[in-house]
């Protein structure tokens, strides 16, 4: 395919073969894959989404179409290199909301509904500032908020709100999405259903969200931000699931984000997500008689207002009482809300200035059954793991009935499940331990040990390079994911950086 021809589709933003547009395209937060693009086109409205596509769908040679939001996916999710990239958060246009008519339009909060409309490639940090001008916020977040609204509704949208509230696809209204047949259609519950549940996490493969309706809740003022240790597992994990079982109770009477990591370097407890413990007066394991050698830090917070403002002190204490850390290890904090939600950011910039945000990202995120938790624990965080882990491990339990299973994402069986991110940095320094390749080996000795043990782990933003390794981690599912990719991408052109199905035969990019 000829890129000039493209270049003279009429869209109303810009359509570009530019190089450091093509060259920012070709990459990911990863740093592990690059596939270079036709072409970039920086969208105007939704109808240049539709037109884009359109054009993919309708020609006899076709090309492929992969919308990016702030291209934070590991493994080329949102790459391609037979077709155009759709730049959904780029350049000047990000934090604006382009209404399907075309009209250039900012988040509309409706404070009486309890919504606010958001263009698909806004990013979450944009969406708080505006809504919190209205008193109001989303209720269920990812730990950084530097990712697009549409990016991770197509995975699920996880953190320590997602007991309580669900994954962020279990807070959405309504969407509009331009479907692999360059149709615009506004879905939800009630109006075309089947297409709604299929995007939210559906990996990009159905359509292009355009517009996303994003449940809101009053926006609390401040954070009280407590961590404990733990060196016994089993308290560790008894004590997180005790917690999300409160999920249901008055809010008085739960905590409002429960998280979690696992720690098993020598030496400091510090990492990149967490500045919690002064630096000038470090944590030791070995002071702390970790049972081999690996420490669990619970992390909660409980939000609250003026109202509160008396009761916070009872309401933390009452809650502290039931659980069994090890005494005398409680870290206390306390922050604007929006401090504590954006708190990844300010790690990042710290990791930036020493040209350490900048580097391969081999990371793995899986959702492990609870009842098989202590498994995993002997297996990898006492095992595999050594002691050496280059990079923060996050372990929290997230409850099953807040999840809707109409949607495409899969999780493990039973009620309850376990997120477990590694969520490691490959650094060139000389040191083995640190480089891509050993943890690249050591994520699929993981793999590896989960599969022989039957441990039942699904992958959380999965990655996957054959078929059937697909068709696996859908299980029953994967019929009914299959039926939907035919019925609203037949020519499965979308989002084909995720490796799940291949473009139609007319036209096979290089990379298949
Ligand atoms: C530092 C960091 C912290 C993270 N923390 C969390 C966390 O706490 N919780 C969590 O759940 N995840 C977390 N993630 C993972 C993140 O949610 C996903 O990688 C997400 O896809 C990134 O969003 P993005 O906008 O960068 O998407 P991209 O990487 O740009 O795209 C991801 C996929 O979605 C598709 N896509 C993008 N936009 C759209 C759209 N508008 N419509 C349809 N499909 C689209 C793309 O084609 C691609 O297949 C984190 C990632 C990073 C790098």
């Amino acid at each position: 395919l000829d890129p000039t021809e493209l270049l003279r589709l009429g869209v109303d933003g810009q359509l570009t073969v530019d190089s450091s547009d093509v060259d920012t395209a070709s990459l990911d937060f990863g740093l592990m894959s690059r596939a270079e693009p036709l072409a970039v086109l920086h969208p105007a409205s939704a109808e240049d989404v539709v037109r884009l596509v359109q054009a993919a769908y309708g020609s006899a040679q076709g090309f492929t179409v992969s919308a990016r939001g702030h291209g934070h996916s590991i493994n080329g999710q949102a790459q391609t290199t037979n077709g155009v990239v759709i730049e959904m958060s780029g350049g000047s246009r990000g934090g604006v909301w382009l209404s399907p008519a075309g009209k250039v339009d900012s988040p509309r909060v409706s404070e009486k509904l309890g919504y606010v409309d958001v263009w698909g490639g806004e990013l979450w940090i944009d969406v708080l500032k505006t809504t919190l001008q209205y008193g109001v916020a989303p209720k269920s977040w990812t730990d950084y908020l530097y990712l697009s609204v549409g990016g991770t509704l197509s995975n699920a949208g996880i953190s320590g709100q997602a007991f309580n509230h669900g994954p962020q696809i279990s807070n959405v209204h309504e969407l509009d999405v331009v479907t692999g047949k360059g149709e615009l259609l506004t879905c939800s519950e009630a109006q075309n259903s089947e297409l709604f549940h299929a995007v939210l996490g559906g990996l990009g493969q159905f359509g292009i969200i355009t517009r996303a309706r994003i449940a809101l809740e009053p926006a609390p003022q401040r954070v009280r931000w407590i961590r404990v240790l733990y060196s016994n597992f089993s308290a560790f994990t008894r004590d997180q699931e005790y917690l999300i079982s409160l999920h249901g109770q008055p809010a008085h009477q739960k905590f409002d984000y429960v998280e979690g990591s696992v720690i098993v370097d020598e030496g400091f407890i510090n990492n990149w997500r967490s500045s919690f413990f002064s630096p000038r007066n470090p944590v030791k394991i070995s002071s702390l008689g970790a049972d081999g050698g690996v420490l669990y830090c619970l992390e909660i917070t409980k939000n609250y207002d003026e109202s509160s403002i008396d009761t916070i002190d009872q309401e933390v204490e009452a809650l502290l009482k039931k659980l069994d850390f090890i005494p005398a290890s409680v870290f206390t904090t306390d922050l604007p809300y929006v401090d504590f939600l954006d708190r990844v950011h300010k790690a990042e910039l710290k990791l930036r200035s020493k040209g350490l945000w900048d580097v391969p990202h081999p990371w793995l995120n899986l959702f492990v059954p609870k009842s098989r938790i202590a498994d995993f624990d002997k297996g990898v965080f006492k095992g595999i793991l050594g002691n050496k882990t280059s990079g923060p491990i996050l372990i929290y339990p997230m409850n099953k009935n807040k999840w809707d299973d109409r949607t495409s994402v899969v999780t493990p069986e039973g009620d309850v499940f376990y997120l477990v991110a590694l969520l490691r940095s490959a650094l060139d320094t000389g040191d083995e331990t640190k480089s891509l390749e050993y943890l690249t080996n050591q994520n699929r000795q993981i793999l590896r040990f989960c599969d022989e043990a039957g441990i039942g782990v699904k992958q959380y933003l999965p990655h996957y390079t054959t078929q059937q390794e697909w068709v696996d981690h859908y299980g029953d599912k994967w019929g009914l994911f299959n039926q939907r990719k035919m019925e609203f991408d037949p020519r499965r052109i979308l989002a084909t950086g995720q490796r799940i199905f291949k473009p139609s035969s007319s036209f096979k990019p290089a990379s298949w």
